[in-house]
């Protein structure tokens, strides 16, 4: 069975040379510096995170990937293949925030999963509902429809990340009751359009940090997290990734 992933989400944060010393005080953290551990960096970083995580198992992972596969006249973009070309394992598709923020609909997602894929890369597909479609009771259908976009990619490698938009940043992490049916509904649906052989693990992502970690990755049905605020400081994400360890 794989053990259980951890990925930390910097978000739009880092500086060169603070980042030096959060990446070096994370290569010297037993917890942290082992396989099934990331960090997805900002572009400008993903260089430095390689370089100093070479020799390492630490995994390097971006936030985001273009639509356009092919190389061109596509100012601003950064394919999948120059991700891969520089060392990433993990690319984050479909965050919440780029949804939001940047108008990412399922057409849009679709064809950066397929460019990610075809590029090498494994996917860290996003979902998760508002806190009004929560609280009317839509959870399952938004989350339903929105891992249609994973038929794009059916039979392939690929994580997902259950993120409720409610609990990103603001301390309020979904109870575990609500993370595992959460996690099974989305197994369940993976399973039954992907079959059996869609060996996928559902990341829990919405202010996991030290205190409650041990509890969230002892569900069998979250396969690991994804971690934002919690990622930027060494200790809080240490704990996160020895709660992780504790389930091997
Ligand atoms: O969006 C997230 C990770 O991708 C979660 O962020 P927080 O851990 O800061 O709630």
């Amino acid at each position: 069975m794989q053990g259980k992933l951890v990925l930390g989400n910097w978000k739009m944060n880092g500086r060169h040379a603070a980042n030096l010393a959060l990446l070096q005080a994370m290569l010297a953290d037993e917890d942290i510096n082992r396989a099934g551990v990331g960090i997805a960096a900002p572009y400008p970083y993903l260089a430095q995170l390689g370089a100093v995580f070479a020799g390492s198992q630490l995994a390097v992972a971006a936030q985001d990937v273009s639509r356009y596969a092919a190389d061109g006249a596509f100012t601003g973009e950064v394919s999948a293949a120059m991700l891969s070309d520089i060392g990433c394992r993990y690319v984050l598709i479909g965050h919440s925030e780029r949804r939001q923020y940047f108008a990412e609909d399922d057409a849009c997602l679709r064809l950066k999963l397929q460019a990610a894929v075809a590029a090498g890369l494994v996917p860290v597909y996003c979902v998760g509902e508002t806190l009004e479609e929560r609280e009317s009771g839509r959870f399952a259908e938004v989350v339903g429809e929105q891992l249609k976009a994973l038929d794009a990619i059916a039979g392939q490698g690929y994580v997902v990340a259950y993120e409720p938009v409610w609990a990103i940043g603001t301390g309020r992490v979904a109870s575990i009751e609500q993370i595992d049916e959460a996690h099974q509904l989305i197994l369940g649906r993976v399973l039954q359009c992907h079959g059996a052989s869609a060996s996928i693990r559902v990341l829990y992502g919405g202010s996991v940090k030290a205190d409650n970690a041990d509890a969230i990755l002892s569900l069998a049905s979250v396969g690991g997290a994804l971690v934002g605020g919690a990622s930027l400081e060494v200790k809080g994400f240490g704990k996160i990734c020895q709660s992780a360890k504790k389930t091997l």
